[in-house]
């Protein structure tokens, strides 16, 4: 964004919030506006899961969900809508049959439109995306710290023999080199591991553990501010998967683990990250298939709308600075 104001939303007093076809918040088609300072992009993809299929329905699903959200957000007090132009970039077509051109199609998509100067607020599909997401993005930023919200670990080796699957993305961008290995947390992990093993891997790959016992006992101020003390200004990707919501918050998801947050939790701790230089971002692995009454989508929906807040007030306070006399 330049110099015109940011085309918003839909004006839900003068059409409904339900007529019309579904954007992210109800926010203008990228097309319709040239660029955007923060593109939201749907990857319906879900040939790298373990378990339950769906996920390739997660991002229309959570399009839907959004239609709900209201242009201003008072828990972070902005309006994120006229801070920054955010717009649908539609989905990314990846090849259902073959996960290895999948993972380079939805690099090349994700290179083009960073390319344009936008951030990602990605709508997955299953979390092997995030492995092609974070191959763009350390392209354009270099090592990036990583703020990974789930209830697995996905830094196992491979499934099958397949190295590209929704367990093992973050291993991959450890040994790609695209993560910072100074500034890298899982937050909510719990449930059964394979073996003691996965864990000793995980801390030598440069992972700290915010279990999701954690955030219960310590609370999320304290949780967000040792977050925050860890990444400090290094560009960051966050990468949230839905199961680390507990199945009562998210049941529409592909490898459901008892023991999680609540959806007011998530949120919260994604407030606390306020100031934090988020160059992008995924919410993944919603399976509309096993939801009801929108649960999952709307928790999603609510997550993606905190995040693009956190990335529209950076985006004005850097762009506010830099045209500061
Ligand atoms: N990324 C998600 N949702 N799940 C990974 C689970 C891998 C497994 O089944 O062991
Ligand atoms: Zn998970
Ligand atoms: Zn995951």
């Amino acid at each position: 964004m330049t110099s015109a104001q940011p085309r918003g939303p839909v004006d839900s007093s003068r059409i409904p919030r339900y007529a019309g076809p579904a954007t992210f918040a109800r926010l203008p088609r990228l097309d319709e506006v040239g660029t955007a300072d923060v593109a939201v992009v749907g990857v319906p993809f879900d040939a790298g899961v373990s378990y339950r299929p769906g996920a390739r329905f997660g991002g229309n699903a959570v399009r839907e969900a959004s239609r709900l959200l209201r242009p201003y957000n008072p828990a972070q007090d902005a309006s994120p809508f006229a801070l920054a132009q955010v717009a649908d970039a539609g989905d990314i077509a990846a090849n259902p049959f073959d996960i290895n051109e999948a993972v380079e199609t939805i690099d090349a998509a994700a290179d083009e439109l960073l390319g344009t100067g936008a951030r990602l607020m990605t709508l997955g599909g299953d979390h092997t995306i995030a492995l092609p997401l974070l191959r763009a993005v350390a392209r354009r930023h270099g090592p990036v710290a990583l703020l990974h919200f789930d209830a697995h670990l996905d830094t196992w080796d491979t499934y099958f023999g397949a190295a590209y699957t929704h367990g093992t993305p973050f291993r991959r961008a450890v040994e790609e080199g695209l993560l910072d290995t100074s500034a890298l947390s899982h937050v909510g992990t719990r449930g059964p591991l394979y073996g003691k093993q996965d864990l000793d891997d995980d801390t030598k790959m440069g992972f700290g553990i915010v279990t999701s016992a954690d955030v219960m006992r310590r609370g999320v101020d304290e949780v967000a501010q040792q977050l925050r003390e860890r990444i400090g200004d290094r560009p960051l990707y966050v990468s949230i998967d839905i199961d680390v919501l507990d199945p009562a918050h998210a049941p529409g998801t592909g490898t459901p683990e008892a023991g999680g947050l609540t959806s007011r939790e998530l949120l919260e701790i994604l407030r606390g990250l306020a100031g934090c230089r988020i160059v992008s971002a995924d919410v993944v692995e919603v399976a509309p298939a096993y939801d009801h009454a929108e649960i999952t989508s709307v928790a999603a929906s609510h997550t993606a709308y905190e995040l693009t807040t956190l990335m529209t007030r950076q985006i004005a306070a850097s762009r506010d600075a830099s045209t500061a006399p």
